[in-house]
């Protein structure tokens, strides 16, 4: 037996990750920290039922096996011959008699739609006791029913059909069992981590009362290492962000009169920036996104890594095999959440994950959490024909093709050749047939192909959703990118629509994430597309968590519909920073936008905006493409370069907007309407008026209509 190894260094920097929360999901789920008496019944449970492997090779079966008969119902486990590759912490059988995805193959969708159709809250997994009592149950009678049975041999092909997707909620709970050892242990260390924060917090009072005023003192710049030359004070610059937060959280009570609202916010800032290494430019993009306290969390949260977890390659394997396997190679793991039937969370591993045989030959791809959901959002069917338009290095397209069972078609296109490299390696790895890789840049379709069922673009952003992976973002991004990426954002978001095929008998939608929280490269984009492209709506995710993207942020204001987009948070759903929307679209896109678009004045005219600023001067372009991001106070887009769906709502909204812009130009409305509103008939605006004519007009100061 090969002597055990240490956690890799990975999982020794990661350390045990928090469950993914699904306390939106499962109304069961208690967001409480586990009382010491749930503890101890979860430990008590763990005891029970964690059969430590035989020296003989044979495995013993926990003292609950007797009995009862399965509710897992028809699965008969077979016999299992080939040894454990590792002593097991658990029974193998217990994990054999875990029911996975219907006949093995993945179907995202219908676990959405199952879980949209109402989340079972007593199989949605819970640290607490009670729940956890009547899981284990469950765990102690699929143990008896796999009893005479015995465990499957992994090389065995697993009975399909006889899994059906209900069954999965009860695998899930039943794989969870099998890793009891783990989960007792994590139990464990959660309340290490209880008793710890409360030790801490202890500290804390002792020291707040041990704190000079004069130490708490926001005006002493020297205070907290800002401008001292030793290391900051980090204890008291943390004891200072967490009594300013607390202020600024209940300001009408706990303010100095003698300080403004602004001044408390600029002093924590300062410390925000000393204590967690942030530019202030992006201190304060990210801490004005959240009340302050739930700021706070967002900080703290980009501290420590997100948790590992692998997405099952349903064209190679089943989740409950690759569980199987993994946890016979000393991998601690349960499923990601009871809103994907793939993911798998790894809590330890004795063994590097992205060297495993099984990682090799593609049964698996490490995948963060949150990447899994725009591709669930996309919702692909077998016999589409897809277009995933930044795809390198694949690990969407790869999930694309899993759902789509390797039928249809999928364009995967990257602009950068090294990063596509990488995609056509995940996609041999994986064993997708049905995907095409191209190399354009995304902007020239659907000149290069268009009519697709449904496009992706998992766009190019910031990162500021991935700081726990890439510390960098926290000093490298300025405000040029944040209008450099947008504009780039917004330009593609119209080459993704203008590329689907509306009259698709299947599809029509359009996903659009990414990895950023910030408003200008989502809620902002999103609403430029609807300004500029009449022809699509926003549709729900089908997502069955997540918060409703901004309908208001600071000055602006977007269409209602933006409720459907979701945003994705380390501190509320410990998973990276994510932003996903879901278009459809509901009509055709005239062919003069789409021509404008792809001629190269247009893509120069592009390129050079989405470089953005030059010398320090921000191009007219983007300035003006940044001015459509909002909408007017009823919600209607400002801009619609073509359009009049409904000529009628269209010539309300027009003649508002008109009003409107004659008034900013000192014109009275009154006095010119008439002109004014047959400049703007509708039938005009809709006949004919391209993209590039309309812009060419706004930046003529012609414009027809108000942004
Ligand atoms: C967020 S990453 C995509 C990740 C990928 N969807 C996945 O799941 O593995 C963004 C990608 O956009 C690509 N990109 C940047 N500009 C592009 C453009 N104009 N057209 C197409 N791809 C572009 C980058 O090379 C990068 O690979």
């Amino acid at each position: 037996m090969a002597p055990a190894r240490g956690p890799s260094r990975r999982m020794q920097k990661q350390g045990p990750p928090a469950p993914l929360d699904e306390s939106r999901i499962g109304g069961k789920r208690k967001l409480a920290a586990p009382t010491n008496g749930a503890v101890k019944k979860q430990k008590k449970l763990g005891a029970s039922r964690v059969v430590k492997a035989n020296n003989a090779g044979g495995l013993k079966r926990s003292a609950n096996s007797a009995g009862k008969a399965s509710t897992k119902g028809s699965f008969k486990p077979q016999e299992r011959e080939a040894k454990p590759l590792k002593p097991l912490m658990v029974d193998v059988a217990d994990v054999d008699d875990l029911s996975d995805q219907s006949g093995g193959a993945e179907d995202d969708n219908a676990g959405m739609d199952d879980d949209l159709s109402g989340v079972d809250a007593a199989n949605v997994f819970d640290l607490d006791g009670d729940e956890l009592g009547s899981d284990a149950d469950d765990f102690a009678n699929a143990l008896s029913a796999s009893e005479d049975e015995d465990v499957v041999d992994s090389d065995q092909e697993v009975q399909k059909g006889v899994w059906s997707e209900d069954d999965d909620s009860d695998g899930e709970e039943a794989l969870t069992a099998a890793n009891i050892a783990g989960l007792s242990q994590r139990l464990d260390r959660q309340q290490a981590e209880v008793n710890a924060d409360a030790e801490a917090e202890l500290a804390d009072d002792a020291l707040q009362t041990n704190i000079a005023p004069a130490d708490l003192d926001m005006d002493d710049e020297t205070e907290g290492g800002r401008t001292s030359k030793l290391a900051p004070d980090l204890q008291l610059l943390r004891t200072r962000i967490t009594e300013t937060v607390r202020v600024l959280s209940n300001f009408k009570e706990l303010r100095d009169p003698a300080r403004s609202r602004a001044e408390y916010t600029e002093a924590v800032l300062r410390d925000i920036c000393a204590y967690y290494g942030y530019s202030p430019y992006l201190a304060e993009r990210l801490f004005s996104l959240f009340p302050p306290q739930e700021a706070l969390a967002f900080f703290d949260a980009n501290e420590t890594p997100r948790p590992m977890v692998v997405r099952t390659n349903t064209l190679r394997t089943h989740r409950r095999d690759l569980a199987h396997t993994l946890i016979n190679r000393g991998v601690s793991l349960e499923p990601v959440g009871k809103w994907s039937k793939v993911g798998l969370q790894v809590y330890e591993s004795q063994v590097p994950l992205g060297a495993t045989p099984e990682y090799l030959a593609g049964h698996y791809i490490l995948q963060a959490a949150s990447s899994f959901l725009p591709v669930m959002a996309l919702a692909p069917q077998e016999h589409e024909r897809c277009l995933d338009m930044a795809a390198a290095p694949g690990g969407k397209t790869t999930h694309i093709a899993a759902l789509m069972k390797n039928t249809g078609c999928i364009f995967a296109n990257d602009a950068s050749k090294d990063r596509s490299r990488g995609l056509i390696g995940n996609i041999h790895r994986l064993g997708v047939k049905n995907t095409i890789v191209c190399n354009y840049s995304a902007l020239e379709f659907p000149r290069v192909m268009g009519g697709f069922d449904r496009v992706l673009l998992d766009a190019p952003c910031s990162g500021t959703g991935v700081i726990a992976k890439d510390p960098s973002v926290k000093t490298n991004k300025t405000s040029d990118d944040f209008l450099r990426l947008p504009h780039l954002q917004k330009q593609l978001l119209l080459a993704a629509i203008d590329s689907v095929d509306h009259a698709s008998k299947t599809g029509g939608y359009i996903v659009y994430s990414t990895c950023s929280v910030m408003v200008e490269e989502n809620e902002q984009v999103v609403q430029y597309a609807l300004n500029k492209r009449p022809n699509v709506r926003l549709v729900s995710t089908g997502l069955i968590f997540g918060k409703e993207g901004f309908t208001k942020y600071q000055s602006k204001r977007f269409h209602p519909s933006m409720k459907e987009t979701r945003r994705y948070y380390p501190h509320a759903f410990n998973v990276d920073g994510f932003f996903v929307s879901k278009f459809k679209k509901v009509g055709p896109t005239p062919a003069d936008a789409v021509k404008a678009q792809g001629t190269p004045a247009e893509q120069a005219r592009v390129s050079n905006a989405a470089a953005g600023v030059e010398n320090g001067v921000v191009s007219g372009e983007v300035g003006a493409a940044v001015g459509t991001d909002e909408v007017n106070e009823d919600g209607s887009a400002i801009l619609n370069a073509f359009g009049g769906w409904d000529d009628d709502e269209d010539a309300v909204y027009i003649e508002r907007n008109l009003k409107k812009h004659l008034r900013r130009k000192g014109i009275d409305p009154k006095a010119s309407k008439s002109k004014a509103v047959r400049a703007l008939d509708p039938k005009k605006a809709t006949g004919g008026v391209s993209v590039a004519e309309s812009e060419e007009r706004r930046g003529s100061g012609e414009e027809t209509v108000v942004e």
